[in-house]
């Protein structure tokens, strides 16, 4: 890679929430004031990295989201696409629109809105170095794998729980998302895994949680008052 090297975030925002069982697709519920979209376009937005910024939203939010951005004075540059049927149909419509084959992408989930700024940039750096970077965090718990009808335990140190942003040098996730879609698919890295490409992990934050559940939006709104009570 070379310093003229662009870095774009694609940020997926196409999903409904069914888990969620808001009348609003959860990306747009707030936390601490401000939807969880915008905080997880903010700490791109304020990385060191400064990616070109893409966000898949299904069409018929697309209404939604400029009037959310009018109410909140949010006026960061973005492109705007739209979601497919499952997130890897929304990464791919993201990653069609991307012509610069000289760059590095990450996907994020906008749901998880807590990621820093400075993980962003580590993310960056190591995918320039060994062609994608995986955020993830190793279990805290013992883990135990289902074998039929017994379990078995497994070693807890070999146990990654894979987060976003998932970061990769261009050729890997062209490569990657011409394949066809497959329900294995649960992230990027195992799209582009699929495609032939060996996988790099990066230490994540164990704060970086994905919004998912009710419960989940009081634990974020808890990090944040901790995180601002720190820097205060
Ligand atoms: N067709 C889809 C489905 C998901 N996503 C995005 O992928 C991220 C992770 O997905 P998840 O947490 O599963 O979101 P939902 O699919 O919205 O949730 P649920 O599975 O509960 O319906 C979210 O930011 C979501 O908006 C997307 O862009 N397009
Ligand atoms: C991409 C992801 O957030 C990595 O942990 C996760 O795989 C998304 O899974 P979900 O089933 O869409 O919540």
């Amino acid at each position: 890679m070379t310093n003229d090297t662009n870095h774009y975030a694609i940020v997926v925002a196409g999903g409904s929430g069914t888990r969620m069982g808001t009348t609003i697709p959860k990306q747009f519920l707030s936390v601490n004031g401000l939807p969880i979209l915008m905080h997880s376009l903010l700490a791109f937005y304020n990385s060191a990295s400064k990616p070109q910024l893409i966000l898949a939203l299904h069409t018929d939010f697309h209404d939604y989201w400029k009037q959310l951005c009018s109410t909140h004075n949010f006026d960061i540059p973005h492109t705007l696409v739209s979601g497919g049927e499952t997130r890897f149909h929304s990464v791919k419509a993201a990653f069609d629109i991307i012509s610069d084959t000289n760059s590095i992408i990450a996907v994020h989930d906008a749901v998880r809105p807590l990621i820093l700024s400075l993980l962003i940039d580590t993310a960056y750096q190591q995918a320039a170095e060994s062609g994608n970077a995986i955020v993830a965090v190793k279990s805290r718990d013992s883990v135990r794998q289902l074998k039929g009808d017994t379990s078995v335990s497994l070693k807890r140190d070999e146990i990654y729980l894979v987060q976003t942003p998932q970061t990769f040098q261009y050729a890997q996730l062209k490569a990657a998302y011409l394949q066809a879609y497959n329900n294995a698919f649960t992230d990027d890295a195992s799209v582009v895994e699929s495609a032939g490409f060996k996988i790099h992990l990066v230490e994540g934050d164990h704060q970086n949680i994905k919004i998912t559940f009710p419960e989940d939006i009081a634990i974020a709104e808890l990090i944040l008052k901790n995180r601002g009570a720190a820097g205060s």
